[in-house]
């Protein structure tokens, strides 16, 4: 992409309600753009990295045997009040009616339509289990969104949902989700821990919230250090051997983690001083277990091996992609912007020439901007007229892996200037050797 004809509307100050690094730093890079109280504009640059984020997320659903869908965004009342959770929901919900008056929401999660759309395809135990998600827009109008995508009101959310006989294998679809789960964080570049939560709004009798540690997190976290240090299961890992996965939950559960709401003091203290952390955290994930809570009201039935109906046991599952956006930028900055993982940068490479109109060195951006492209590197090539300095700055600011400096003084000695992003002096080499390195 050339960014002469990229739209990317670089901020030189964050406003000043913008409290944490995440939010000033996005809104600086031009990732996104506040339209209402919590409600944002993806821009360019902002969508290509949550378009990433939800790709990785996908995959690893799709690995755990979870299959796509996608739900609508507006829901009918009427669906919501054959759970109860109508009126139980609260101020959160953002109740709308259409020209015919008929009562509708904006959905801020999914139980009740999966659950419809679920008890009108499946009749029989044999079907299952199944797992349904989608990535779809939800809307909470939280009281006090804040922290720019890390708590707003419309945000991106992958929803799954899984549908089971009994509770043995809600179970073994929990721990299917939370394996997942571990793979998914882990292949963002976060390094998340599965922690006790409250159940709250969703409801249920099994819940774990998938924290990652940042010094600007909204929750206060308890742990024990060895989690730091645990292996991510790999991609190799069985999905249908229930004692696999099962043997993955007791390890990652196997010590004391717990958010603020579940935390037992005592507990934490038996560990050992140098064993102990409190941190603050960001949830990024967060999956229930609930039994039968929307399938026993909707009458959710299947036929089951005794030829009796009986309802399905469920569990929803839930990760953030916009708030991870944010989350990766909480754990991945320094003090010249962003330092993006290379599996979610926006761009790999960018591509600076220093003194556009000279025919030698637009000549050598050419050739490396084409060479690279071919190769599949995404380049974000700045062929503007601005300074060298203001060039320098925006790159560091939006954080691309690799920065390539072309410039007629090196060039003259046929070298170029390659460096990380996320650290090491600058190397000059000849072209051929920047992209040999690159690749
Ligand atoms: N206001 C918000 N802004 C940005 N992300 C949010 C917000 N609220 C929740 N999320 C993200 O969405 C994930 C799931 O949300 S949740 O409420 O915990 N769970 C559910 O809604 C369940 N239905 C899971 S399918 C959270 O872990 C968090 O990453």
């Amino acid at each position: 992409m050339r960014l002469s004809r990229y739209f990317l509307p670089i901020l030189r100050d964050a406003p000043k309600e913008a409290e944490i690094v995440s939010h000033r730093l996005m809104l600086r890079a031009g990732m996104i753009r506040q339209e209402a109280a919590g409600i944002y504009a993806w821009l360019p640059l902002g969508l290509r990295v949550l378009d990433k984020i939800s790709s990785i997320v996908r995959e690893e659903q799709d690995r755990a045997g979870a299959i796509e869908c996608l739900m609508p965004t507006i829901q009918l009342a009427d669906l919501w009040r054959e759970s109860g959770r109508y009126d139980a929901y609260g101020e959160e919900m953002l109740r709308i009616k259409d020209r015919h008056e008929r009562e509708m929401l904006y959905g801020p999660t999914n139980e009740e339509m999966i659950t419809e759309i679920f008890r009108a395809g499946v009749r029989s135990y044999k079907d299952l289990p199944k797992n349904l998600y989608h990535i779809q827009w939800k809307f909470r109008d939280e009281r006090r969104p804040r922290f720019g995508v890390m708590r707003s009101r419309e945000f991106l959310m992958k929803d799954a949902y899984s549908f089971d006989l009994d509770q043995a294998g809600a179970r073994t679809s929990y721990n299917r989700m939370f394996v997942a789960y571990l793979r998914t964080f882990a292949r963002l570049g976060l390094k998340s821990i599965p922690m006790r939560a409250d159940t709250g709004p969703i409801g249920g009798d099994l819940s774990h919230e998938f924290i990652i540690l940042a010094k600007t997190g909204e929750s206060e976290v308890y742990c024990h250090k060895d989690y730091l240090d645990f292996e991510t299961p790999p991609e190799t890992v069985n999905f249908d051997d229930a004692a696999e996965l099962q043997s993955y939950f007791d390890k990652w559960t196997s010590l004391y983690a717990a958010t603020d709401e579940m935390h037992e003091k005592a507990e934490f203290e038996a560990i050992s001083e140098d064993k102990r952390v409190s941190a603050r955290g960001i949830e990024v994930g967060h999956i229930f277990y609930f039994g039968t809570k929307y399938s026993l009201p909707m009458k959710a039935l299947v036929t089951g091996p005794d030829g009796k109906d009986t309802p399905v046991h469920m569990g929803s599952y839930g990760i953030g992609p916009s708030r991870l956006a944010a989350a990766i930028i909480e754990a991945g900055h320094d003090d010249s912007g962003i330092v993006w993982p290379e599996a979610v940068a926006p761009f790999r490479v960018g591509l600076v020439n220093l003194k556009p109109g000279d025919a030698a060195v637009d000549a050598a951006c050419e050739d490396l901007y084409a060479k690279l492209e071919a190769a599949g590197v995404d380049v974000l090539y700045d062929d503007t007229d601005e300074r060298p300095g203001s060039k320098f700055a925006t790159m560091d600011l939006i954080g691309l892996p690799w920065r390539l400096v072309v410039g007629p003084k090196g060039l003259a000695s046929g070298q170029v200037e390659l460096k990380r992003r996320s650290g090491g002096a600058a190397e000059a080499l000849s072209p051929e050797q920047a992209v040999a390195t690159i690749l």
